[in-house]
Formats: C-alpha cells, sequence, structure tokens
C-alpha cells in the first residue's frame, strides 16, 4: 500500500488551525541556523564544517541546482509509492540515516546514537551506526525496533578487533556492515584544527572500543583508570589504509550484506563489484575529507553505470525532498541524509530528528505528485534536465 508522506503538512495546516506553529524549521536555512545557536560553538563547528575552505561541502549542495525535474501533467499521481526493496529487505522509503560519528555530541543528553536509533524506530528510515559510537552499538541497535540498522566499520589497523566488531555488529542485530573506504587518516579541517576540538581524542564517541575486550587486551589499565592511554591507543588502531588486497578479507567477515562506503571512481566500484560486495556507496564524506574535489552528485552516473545493476546508496550534500528526488532519479538506489538529521537532533532530539525526515520525506512525495511522478521507478534519468 502506497503512503502518503504529504499527510505531514495536512498534519501541520490542521495545527496551524488550532493556531499551533511548528516547533521546529520548516526549510534548511532556518534549521541550521537554529541548530548553530543550540550548539556548543565547538560541536557546531566539528560538524558544520568540513575539509580545507570547503569548497567541495558547498559544490555538493550547488550540484542539486544544475538539475531541475522536468514536470509531467494529466498523471493522476494520487497515490505514491516509495517503498524499495534493499538487501532482501523492504524499507518504507528509499532514505537511511547516514553514518555520523559525534552524533552523541548534538543531542543534550550526549546520546545522540540512541536519539537516532529512536528516529529511526519512529519513521522506518535505516539508521546506519557509526563505530564512533557514545553508546555500545548493542544499546543502539536495541533502540531501532523493528527499523534495520546498518553498522558502519571504521576498520582498525587490529584485524582482530575489527573481526569482532563485525561479529557484535551481526549479534547485535544490524542488518548489512558498511566500510567506510575515506575516512582511514582525518582530512585537513581548519575549523576543528583552530578550535582545537576533536571529540575522539577528549574520549567522546569511543564506546564501541571502550567496552571491547579485543580493544581492552591491548591497554595495560583500562579506559575508566587511565583516559588519555586508551585514547592513545585509539590513534593507534583507528584507521587501517586498506588496499585492493584487504577486500577479500572484508568480505570473509561477514555473510551480512556488505557495502563499500566513498566510492566515487567508475573504475573503483567495478573493482569493488568484482571483489563480492553486495552495494557501493558513492559520496565524498560531505566535503569533509578532500577539499578540490568533485561534488559528490556529478559522480553518481558514472557509478551507477559501473554497479552494473548493483544497489548504490549516495550521500553527500542532500538538503531538501527535492534533492532525494534528484539523486533518486540520476540512479541512486536510497539517499542518505547527513548534517540535516544532526542539526534536527541538536534542536529537538529524537523529535528533531523525526520531523527532519518526515519533512524530507513530504517534500519529496509532494513532488512526485506535483510533477507527476508517482512511483521511484518514474524517477529516472530522462526526468532530469540540466539548468540553464
Ligand atoms: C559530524 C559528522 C560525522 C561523520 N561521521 C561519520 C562516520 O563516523 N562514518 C562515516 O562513514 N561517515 C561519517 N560522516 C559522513 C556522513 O556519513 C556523510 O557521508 C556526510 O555527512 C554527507 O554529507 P552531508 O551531511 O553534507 O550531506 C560524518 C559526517 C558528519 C557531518
Ligand atoms: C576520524 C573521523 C571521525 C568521524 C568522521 O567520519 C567525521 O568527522 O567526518
Amino acid at each position: 500500500m502506497a503512503q502518503s508522506y504529504g499527510s505531514y503538512q495536512e498534519e501541520i495546516y490542521l495545527r496551524a488551525l488550532g493556531g499551533v506553529l511548528p516547533e521546529f524549521p520548516m526549510e534548511h536555512g532556518e534549521l541550521e541556523e537554529r541548530a548553530r545557536a543550540a550548539l556548543p560553538p565547538s560541536v557546531w563547528s566539528y560538524v558544520a564544517g568540513g575539509a580545507g575552505d570547503e569548497q567541495t561541502q558547498r559544490a555538493n549542495v550547488d550540484a542539486f541546482g544544475r538539475w531541475g525535474l522536468m514536470p509531467r501533467m494529466f498523471v493522476g499521481a494520487k497515490e505514491r509509492d516509495l517503498p524499495v526493496e534493499l538487501f532482501g529487505m523492504r524499507l518504507p522509503s528509499p532514505l537511511l540515516m547516514a553514518p555520523i560519528g559525534v552524533i552523541g555530541l548534538c543531542a543534550q543528553d550526549g546520546h545522540g546514537d540512541l536519539a537516532t536509533a529512536r528516529a529511526a524506530a519512529r519513521t522506518g528510515v535505516p539508521m546506519i551506526a557509526s563505530t564512533l559510537s557514545a553508546d555500545p552499538m548493542e544499546d543502539v541497535a536495541a533502540a531501532l525496533g523493528d527499523t534495520p540498522g546498518f553498522f558502519q566499520l571504521y576498520t582498525p589497523t587490529d584485524r582482530d578487533l575489527a573481526a569482532h566488531f563485525v561479529q557484535r555488529a551481526k549479534r547485535a542485530g544490524f542488518r548489512g556492515i558498511v566500510v567506510t573506504l575515506d575516512t582511514w587518516v582525518t582530512g585537513w579541517r581548519p575549523r576543528d584544527l583552530s578550535t582545537g576540538n576533536f571529540p575522539q581524542l577528549r574520549g567522546h564517541c569511543l564506546a564501541n572500543y571502550f567496552g571491547d575486550p579485543v580493544f581492552r587486551a591491548g591497554l595495560e589499565r583500562a579506559p575508566e583508570e587511565d583516559l588519555g592511554a586508551a585514547v592513545l591507543r585509539w590513534t593507534q588502531v583507528f584507521g587501517a589504509p586498506l588496499t585492493w588486497d584487504d577486500l577479500p578479507w572484508l568480505r570473509s567477515l561477514t555473510d551480512l550484506p556488505l557495502i563499500v562506503k566513498g566510492l566515487c571512481h567508475p573504475e573503483d566500484v567495478r573493482r569493488a563489484r568484482d571483489g563480492g560486495v553486495d552495494g557501493v556507496y558513492c559520496s565524498n564524506h560531505g566535503g569533509r575529507q578532500a577539499n578540490g574535489g568533485l561534488p559528490a552528485l556529478d559522480v553518481l552516473p558514472g557509478v551507477v553505470e559501473a554497479a552494473g545493476g548493483l544497489p548504490v546508496l549516495f550521500d553527500s550534500g542532500v538538503r531538501s525532498g527535492a534533492d532525494a528526488v534528484k539523486a533518486l532519479a540520476l540512479g541512486a538506489s536510497a539517499v542518505g541524509i547527513g548534517r540535516p538529521y544532526a542539526y534536527g537532533l541538536a534542536l529537538g532530539g529524537t523529535d528533531g530528528a523525526v520531523h527532519v525526515l518526515r519533512t524530507l520525506l513530504a517534500e519529496a512525495d509532494l513532488i512526485m505528485a506535483v510533477d507527476g511522478y508517482p512511483t521511484l521507478a518514474d524517477l529516472v534519468p530522462e526526468a532530469l534536465r540540466r539548468v540553464g
């Protein structure tokens, strides 16, 4: 049965009739401004900032403005059909929450990972839970309810720890493993270098490591007794600079769907597909890792073509329902929302994140209605035109 996300607009109209105005912002600019005011400055600059002078980060967003959907009339798109099949699961919509490592700090109580999982439980939008979490992955998975979750792996240099994370993720009930390839070392981030704010170096968001017996076995004293030594050990094990020779090992770690995140070059996509991954995730990490790069949306069509029918997840720069529709039309199987839901959490915890997701879905749904593209199958590249 088709689900009408546009009903969120009706809810808001009805509340307005009763004199109740929305508690949370209705568009991204205001969301950003209010999140900035709500978050401690160093957390704000960590989340909002990117690599270098943030040219790539801005280009990610601007790239959406170069495409427009061609409206079709007399379609009678009274009902829209947004559910997708992904890795054998039926999801209610093609949105995902992208992994955000310091999401814990975006919620006022420091438990943003749990708040995000609850937003996933309430909306059916899957959460991709980061390795860098303020709460252990088992607790995050438990808060997801019936909504599927994915575990995002930052591959440690210690292979036993990597394998143990993946085992724990499966046992906890995550339904897929997303291995992020573009962040084995942190990019050049001037805002954080100026504020001196590296949350992980203060032990934030390291719950998955600190509670892990394999990690603890590498320490002389427990993290609760010697935080400095535990953080130092974390810096040593955090990121393995993987090569193609490591892909068979990664593949051998799990029978869950394996998705590799950060792919942009078609040749890398072909090699990953040949190496047995179940999906590819086209992303430039929201411009946080390398400045001077191509906008993620511009590389998406090449990734889709090279993926040869494998699911392609996409993120980087999605700020509206219209953006999500364009990424879907360019071939994404599902679209990751990043900073916007973190800002929603900052403003209102789970309620704020739910609002952001419902807003994006309502706008996408209504665009599909108004422009006459009622199903996801209608969203094809030919539905778009270049602007200008
Ligand atoms: C504060 C922050 C932390 C992030 N942490 C992770 C992470 O732990 N793992 C990961 O794969 N990607 C991480 N990302 C990247 C996101 O998954 C996603 O690729 C990015 O946010 C997309 O760009 P956008 O938010 O500008 O749309 C992070 C992004 C932000 C903003
Ligand atoms: C070392 C990277 C930390 C989390 C992350 O992925 C990000 O801040 O973008």
